[in-house]
């Protein structure tokens, strides 16, 4: 939608999922919201209709948390009739052999420093899963499609940008330049890398970025897409 010559998208990382509560690395692993994941995208919704929002269509990710909080939001939105375009490109970074273990546990063994570099730098990736590890995404029949040359095992922070920078550019910015409204439902991550982009922050500061569950991220666009402003619709905590 094109108001005022402003361009706008709106970004909403998943609601609350069952490893976001049990405090363990999910990565590409399909985990379901829990209630209060559900709750948090329900109100986005909410507070996006109250707000006057109609989005054109919309972009997620192959995985579940991401589809169902993108279905609660338009449901409440009633918008659940716009087109939708899933991508594995939008899926959360990979953690790679982190994925399952609990975070906590982790820093006990590792260090909290370390814990924090494999969390949020910007160009340290986590260990690898080993490509006989059942959980490898080419084992997954959703990334059938996708050369298992490009699938990874283990992702930095860069490396998603890497993956999710070309989706933006070819498959998303063409519709809010021609004044469609976006709407994108993904992951902490790989909004993180796309906001590292979109608002030019260094890869010093985005290690202190984080992007809370179910909250609507606002971006208004000139036409060539810089950043006049970005704001959350209301104010809730970080999981
Ligand atoms: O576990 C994950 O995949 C992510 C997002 O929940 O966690 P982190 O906060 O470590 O980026």
């Amino acid at each position: 939608m094109k108001k005022d010559n402003c361009y706008k998208a709106v970004f909403i990382r998943h609601g609350q999922s069952e490893w976001n509560k049990t405090n363990q690395f999910t990565g590409w692993t399909d985990v379901d919201l829990t209630e209060e994941g559900r709750a948090e995208a329900k109100k986005a919704g909410a507070a996006l209709k109250q707000a006057g929002y109609h989005c054109d269509l919309a972009f997620t990710s192959y995985l579940q948390r991401a589809i169902k909080t993108l279905h609660l939001v338009l449901g409440e939105m009633d918008q659940l009739w716009i087109p939708e375009h899933k991508s594995w490109k939008l899926n959360e970074r990979h953690y790679g052999a982190l994925q399952g273990l609990n975070k906590t546990d982790t820093a006990r063994k590792y260090g909290e420093e370390q814990v924090k570099v494999w969390r949020r730098s910007y160009d340290v990736a986590p260990p690898p899963l080993a490509t006989d590890d059942p959980r490898f995404p080419g084992r997954d029949l959703r990334y059938a499609q996708v050369p298992p040359s490009v699938l990874p095992a283990a992702e930095s922070l860069r490396d998603t940008e890497m993956r999710v920078l070309p989706y933006w550019q070819e498959q998303v910015a063409p519709w809010i330049r021609q004044g469609k409204q976006v709407l994108i439902v993904a992951h902490g991550n790989s909004l993180r890398a796309l906001a590292k982009h979109i608002k030019q922050i260094s890869k010093e500061d985005i290690v202190d970025f984080e992007i809370p569950t179910g909250v609507p991220l606002i971006f208004e666009f000139t036409a060539d897409l810089t950043v006049i402003r970005d704001y959350y619709l209301y104010q809730e905590k970080t999981t």
